[in-house]
């Protein structure tokens, strides 16, 4: 197999970043591909995709290593090598010889390590890779549908764009890429997906606001609210304002969006992504107390609840939130979301829509938040639908999404 050092110890310092000093994933291999700019394309991509591949393999890297706790440079050098190892078994990939002679991998063992993930992969939890708690939440969640779902988590996601149709069509922008290089999905209507990984944010395409990257799960998310151009809307957790761009679009840039979060630069990060999709019809607001959402009570004909959640659902983008997730943060983060569904939804007029969503796999979050409110309000409220994706099922990321109308009372 042929290794270069260099690109090797990019990949090491990476991984001793987000594991040693617990540094997100995506910011550290941003910033590890800054700093040198003589690599090319390959060499940017042998090391972000070691970096990805060997966070979401973790476990399993640490089980065939026999490393249990990792924490100085030599150890994320050994577990680098076995991963060399490994990768081609775990991923599918053709055999790729043995490893250089280099002094880093003496300690390594290629028989031994290929022994240990034998076994290892008959345990789902460390052939999986997924810490004990949360495969034991998953299945208890999920039952028999875990096994696939979390196989499917593991996947590489696809990259998908959604078109702002604000700016353009699906055909320029198929133009733009070339027509065998992206796929279109029958049952989303602005998304296009790409077959071949390209860097996005650097095209004319993207800095014009003709595309957006979103998942299409995501895409899923605004149309469900049903919107209609001219209606006053409130995306209550907006955040940097995936879905909210997209609703402006589908809006006409008509009407009015007011976009709030507690996290104030996320929503100058929205402002800034607004412009460049050149939307018009938006507001923001931070929300400091709940006094912020009663003065803003049945103001609303649309309310979309995007729920802070575990992101279960999006793990095959974000490997690295399996290890930092903990129990606790399940429990009260699920305690937010209620606090947000139970009192958010007083911003809807009498016989208005809201959408209650979360990039969740578990029902806990989802299905069973909303079977809280309707037992609660049911008596004000109409459960219309729900959908969910499956990555399994349909390949897209795990969305949850539920419609619910306000009753008019006389
Ligand atoms: C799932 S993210 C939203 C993603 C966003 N809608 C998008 O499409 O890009 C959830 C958001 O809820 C925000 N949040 C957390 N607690 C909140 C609260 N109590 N009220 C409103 N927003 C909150 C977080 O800051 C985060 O931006």
């Amino acid at each position: 197999m042929k290794l270069y050092k260099g690109l090797s110890e990019a990949v090491v310092v990476s991984l001793t970043d987000i594991f040693v000093k617990d540094k997100q994933a995506d910011r550290v291999v941003e910033q590890v591909l800054k700093s040198n700019k003589k690599w090319g394309a390959r060499d940017r991509a042998f090391i972000a995709e070691n970096v990805y591949e060997m966070v979401r393999w973790w476990r399993l890297v640490k089980y065939v290593s026999g490393i249990t706790r990792a924490t100085e440079r030599e150890e994320f050098w050994v577990l680098f090598g076995c991963w060399q190892i490994i990768k081609p078994l775990r991923l599918q990939l053709p055999p790729s010889g043995d490893l250089p002679e280099w002094e880093e991998f003496a300690s390594i063992n290629k028989e031994h390590v290929l022994d240990l993930y034998a076994q290892g992969m008959a345990v789902r939890k460390i052939a999986e890779s997924i810490p004990d708690w949360l495969d034991e939440i998953g299945e208890k969640e999920l039952g028999n549908a875990w096994d696939a779902e979390l196989q499917a988590l593991n996947k590489q996601a696809p990259l998908v764009l959604r078109i702002n149709t604000l700016k353009t069509d699906k055909g320029e922008v198929t133009e733009i890429f070339g027509k065998e290089n992206v796929e279109e999905l029958f049952d989303v209507s602005d998304a296009l997906v790409l077959t071949k990984r390209r860097n996005i944010g650097g095209m004319d395409v993207y800095k014009n606001g003709f595309i957006e990257v979103q998942d299409a799960g995501s895409q899923l998310i605004a149309p469900y609210l049903d919107v209609k151009p001219d209606m006053s809307v409130i995306d209550a957790c907006a955040g940097a304002g995936g879905k909210t761009l997209h609703l402006a679009a589908l809006m006409k840039n008509s009407g009015s969006i007011l976009s709030m979060d507690i996290e104030s630069y996320k929503l100058s990060e929205l402002k800034r992504r607004a412009s460049r999709n050149g939307v018009k019809n938006l507001d923001t607001m931070v929300i400091d107390s709940d006094r912020v959402i009663e003065k803003l009570a049945e103001t609303a004909d649309r309310l979309l609840l995007d729920v802070p959640c575990s992101g279960l659902g999006v793990l095959r983008r974000n490997p690295d939130s399996k290890w930092k997730l903990k129990p606790a943060f399940l429990e009260s983060i699920r305690n937010v979301q209620w606090h947000i569904l139970s009192t958010y939804s007083q911003m809807v007029k009498p016989g208005g829509k809201m959408v209650y969503a979360t990039c969740s796999v578990l029902p806990s979050e989802s299905e069973e938040q909303v079977k809280r409110f309707m037992r609660k309000f049911g008596s004000q409220w109409k459960f219309i639908s729900d959908h969910r994706t499956s990555v399994a099922r349909d390949g897209y990321d795990g969305f949850y999404m539920a419609l619910l109308q306000r009753k008019n009372v006389n």
